[in-house]
């Protein structure tokens, strides 16, 4: 098959699965058709973000009962449908002519928060989603964009200029990402909090997201270390936004290292629980709308975490730590380090005084997370 992207070359070797798994996610960014190529056909693949009018009429016209819009489960339940929420995809197939407006409507509920919504399970025909929509998600989540997309399966065409990616390089570059961490630079970096700290920068092998390891003085690599597992908040950590409880944790845990036995805080890039700022900033408009953090997340289609810790331990791994006290109220970081092989001896609280813009998210964290926060003082203080 003619690719239109020449992945091979004589001089410049083979592009990585994870290469590939980067274009083709700023191609869905960009609102570019992507193709994925499988054993069943091509397919062009459009983020449901990017959607046009344009673009709706021409494949009304020319291909009106062979596309479909892409939705996670959890944004299918949500939309009205009863199906199965978690950990799946179905494919609408629009019963008469759509909008732009419609589409976006149906895949964005901060679009639709002020909409008459009821109509729209009744206008699209409901199937379970095939490997090619599983795939599509997957990318469509690593890019940071709602989980939604059209796909148009292509028979014999082949579209000019697109980004091609084979289904099982999606798949392949997304786990080689986790897999490949290696250290690319560290440095001294004296803090407010903590004079002796060392930053170690890590990045998958041909690229793709990068994570931090910060070392606060020596810690012992003969005795269990004290770590966090901290996922990026750009507005709590940077900004110290108030809705959450991340700056103080951030900066607690630096201080609890510096002022004890040392430690390492991993800074995963992980903003928004694994689903991206821009999707977190949605989050947070559901949530002023009366959701609590765990329905504003299902409601966007993403499940309650997105998170993978798979980096984490690999940072471990190459800074040699083989035996950890975990400095969280979360117990699924806990067991997930524990199921990836890590020995986990011990779990410290970290807990903050609450505020009056972060009790009710610390609350549910609580309630619905499993959390393990004394409820009871939530409630009292902040
Ligand atoms: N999707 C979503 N993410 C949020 C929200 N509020 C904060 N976050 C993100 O949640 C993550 C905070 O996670 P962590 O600090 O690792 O905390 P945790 O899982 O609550 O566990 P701890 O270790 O106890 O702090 C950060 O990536 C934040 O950006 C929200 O309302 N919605
Ligand atoms: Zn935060």
């Amino acid at each position: 098959m003619n690719s239109p992207v020449a992945y091979l070359d004589p001089v410049f070797g083979v592009t990585s699965a994870l290469s590939k798994v980067d274009r083709a996610a700023h191609e869905l960014r960009r609102g570019d058709a992507l193709i994925i190529q499988s054993t069943s056909g091509n397919f062009a693949v459009i983020a449901a973000e990017a959607v046009s009018d344009p673009l709706l009429l021409n494949l009304q016209a020319h291909d009106a009962n062979n596309w479909h819009l892409v939705v996670t489960g959890q944004r299918a339940v949500r939309i009205g449908f009863e199906v199965d929420a978690q950990d799946s995809v179905y494919q609408l197939k629009a019963k008469q002519p759509v909008t732009t407006k419609s589409v976006q409507e149906l895949v964005d509920p901060t679009i639709s928060l002020n909409a008459d919504t009821d109509s729209q399970a009744h206008s699209w025909h409901i199937d379970t989603g095939d490997h090619i929509d599983g795939a599509a998600v997957l990318l469509l989540k690593h890019a940071g964009l709602l989980p939604a997309c059209v796909v148009v399966p292509l028979k014999d065409r082949m579209l000019q200029d697109s980004v091609c990616i084979a289904e099982a390089d999606i798949r392949a570059g997304i786990s080689e990402q986790r897999e490949t961490l290696h250290i690319v630079s560290r440095a001294r970096v004296p803090l407010e909090d903590a004079e002796n700290v060392e930053i170690v920068a890590f990045r998958p092998e041909d690229g793709g997201t990068e994570h931090l390891a910060i070392i606060v003085g020596q810690p012992d690599l003969n005795q269990p270390v004290m770590i966090r597992l901290h996922s990026e908040c750009f507005t709590g950590d940077l900004l110290g936004s108030l809705r959450c409880d991340c700056g103080s944790q951030l900066r607690g845990a630096i201080s609890l290292m510096a002022a004890t036995e040392g430690g390492i805080l991993l800074y995963l890039a992980q903003e928004g629980r694994g689903i991206g700022l821009i999707n977190k900033l949605r989050a947070y408009q559901l949530q002023d709308s009366g959701l609590d953090t765990v329905d504003a997340n299902f409601d966007l289609g993403f499940e309650e975490d997105e998170r993978d810790y798979m980096p984490a331990v690999q940072m471990l791994k190459h800074l040699n730590v083989r035996q950890v006290r975990v400095l969280t109220n979360n117990p699924r970081k806990v067991n997930a380090l524990s199921r990836l092989g890590v020995n986990v001896v011990e779990r410290v609280a970290h807990v903050f005084p609450a505020n009056r813009h972060n009790r009710g998210y610390l609350m549910t964290k609580g309630t619905r997370g499993g959390h393990l926060f004394d409820l009871s003082s939530l409630k009292e203080h902040g």
